[in-house]
């Protein structure tokens, strides 16, 4: 196929401002460049950059920044002008590259950048399924996402072609691509103003079996979870707002947030995380979100008793958020809509929480997540050194061994406990990430019972 070039187009295209110019041509052929470019256009799971025109909605992926506006492209509508501006040559060209970045802060503090080159303002050519499309992405210029202070954009699709299935097929794969990048992940969202964006990269799914709790402790979250998904019906008949508050407290490192993850991802669920000291948030906004979280979600709320504990809410820096304790019980009871609500709060201190705030209702599940017992050390021992296809995790250890091993670590805990020593999961845990399993054993040893034998 060949066309003449578009003289214009360098002339006409938008000079995206902190856009830099690509060292080279990028090859836009979908055909010999495999789908990248294709998911650079969709982007991948990142929170999009700017929002789309429609992305008010949130459960709307990158798929839904190409759909509403290929409405606005008939197909064939630049025919002609289209065709004068092609040329061979720069088809298969752009320049027009923007740097999208990703912010990572971890809870412990750490923290990752990612960038990544992806097709910015401007025209760009591909071809795609033997069919040539332009694509132009334009930002506004006058309005913007009042929330979080981004540019609307539209992105066109025009194509020279008569078939108009390109276009679904192009925006099925859109679709699949978008939706691998999230298979067996956990999505975890935050709230930017009053709606909630996706929080970095989806991230692996934690086993269930791999948050080891006191027997039958998370069986009961499981099944009540399960029971109250089953009852929809059964809440809607009765009138009752179809929500379930949970509470898991104790101490610090007993695997609360852990589980809640885990189950998340074991139901395929994603998690909205709630910062009450968030600075801006208003009572009106923690009710939107609250009430308007995606769908299949979790809302966490952790450490919740710093956040009420005087029914004064104080971040660390000494700023009050301006929302209060009675908006903050409004937005937990939520409209009697009949939108699913789950709820989970943590905290480490139960006794300082108002009664207000954990009668049922709000909260209909309190289960305490405490310390470890003999037995969780010895299960969490098992499941790190343990037996996978009839090996240990280290060759030189004989499964007998590894169960001696564990019968003892039971037993030092035991020990330990009845000296009045506390044993934190999360301590073991990297006890036993730093150590062969001998050593752990005897490192456990050091840490909890020469304290204890001295007491
Ligand atoms: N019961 C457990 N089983 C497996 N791992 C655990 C358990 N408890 C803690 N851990 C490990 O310890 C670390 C901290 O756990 P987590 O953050 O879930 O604890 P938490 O109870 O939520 O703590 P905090 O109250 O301080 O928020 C995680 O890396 C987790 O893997």
């Amino acid at each position: 196929m060949s066309l003449d070039a578009p003289h214009e187009m360098a002339a006409n295209a938008i000079p995206a401002p902190a856009t830099p110019s690509a060292p080279g041509p990028v090859p836009l052929d979908a055909q010999t460049a495999g789908t990248s470019f294709l998911s650079s256009i969709v982007g991948d799971n990142r929170p999009p950059s700017p929002p789309a025109r429609l992305a008010g909605d949130q459960q709307q992926g990158p798929l839904v920044r190409v759909v509403p506006h290929l409405a606005r492209a008939p197909i064939g509508r630049s025919t002609v002008h289209a065709a004068r501006l092609l040329r061979p040559a720069s088809w298969l060209k752009s320049h027009e590259l923007s740097v999208e970045t990703t912010y990572e802060q971890r809870k412990n503090g750490s923290s990752s950048v990612l960038f990544k080159l992806v097709a910015g303002p401007g025209l760009h050519w591909l071809k795609y399924r033997g069919a040539w499309l332009q694509v132009k992405r334009e930002r506004e210029t006058r309005a913007m996402n009042m929330m979080s202070g981004t540019p609307w954009e539209t992105v066109t699709l025009t194509t020279l072609s008569r078939d108009r299935n390109v276009f679904s097929q192009l925006l099925s794969e859109a679709r699949d691509l978008a939706m691998k990048g999230q298979e067996g992940k956990l999505v975890v969202h935050t709230a930017w103003g009053a709606e909630w964006r996706p929080f970095g990269l989806p991230r692996r799914k934690r086993p269930l079996g791999s948050v080891v709790l006191e027997e039958g402790v998370g069986e009961k979250i499981v099944e009540d979870v399960k029971a109250f998904l089953e009852r929809r019906e059964w809440y809607a008949n009765r009138g009752i707002p179809y929500r379930r508050g949970y509470l898991l407290y104790g101490p610090p490192g007993s695997g609360k947030s852990s589980f809640i993850q885990a189950l998340a991802g074991a139901l395929s669920y994603d998690i909205c995380l709630l910062n009450l000291s968030e600075r801006g948030l208003t009572d009106d906004k923690l009710n939107h979100l609250m009430t308007n979280a995606p769908e299949r979600s979790f809302i966490l709320i952790e450490d919740v008793d710093a956040a009420f504990n005087k029914r004064v809410q104080t971040s660390e820096d000494g700023y009050q958020s301006s929302i209060t304790f009675s908006g903050f019980l409004n937005a937990l009871d939520g409209v009697a809509s009949g939108e699913e609500r789950i709820i989970f709060l943590t905290t480490n201190h139960i006794e300082r929480l108002d009664p207000a705030l954990i009668r049922p209702g709000r909260v209909d599940l309190s289960m305490l997540i405490g310390d470890a017992t003999p037995q969780q050390a010895k299960r969490l021992f098992t499941h790190f050194y343990g037996v996978e296809q009839g090996e240990t995790a280290e060759p030189s250890l004989s499964p007998d061994e590894l169960r001696r091993l564990g019968d003892e670590l039971e037993r030092l805990v035991k020990k330990a406990m009845k000296a009045g020593k506390r044993v934190s999961m999360a301590a073991l845990q990297g006890l036993f990430i730093q150590n062969d399993a001998r050593t752990a054993v005897t490192a456990c040893k050091d840490t909890y019972l020469s304290v204890a034998n001295a007491q």
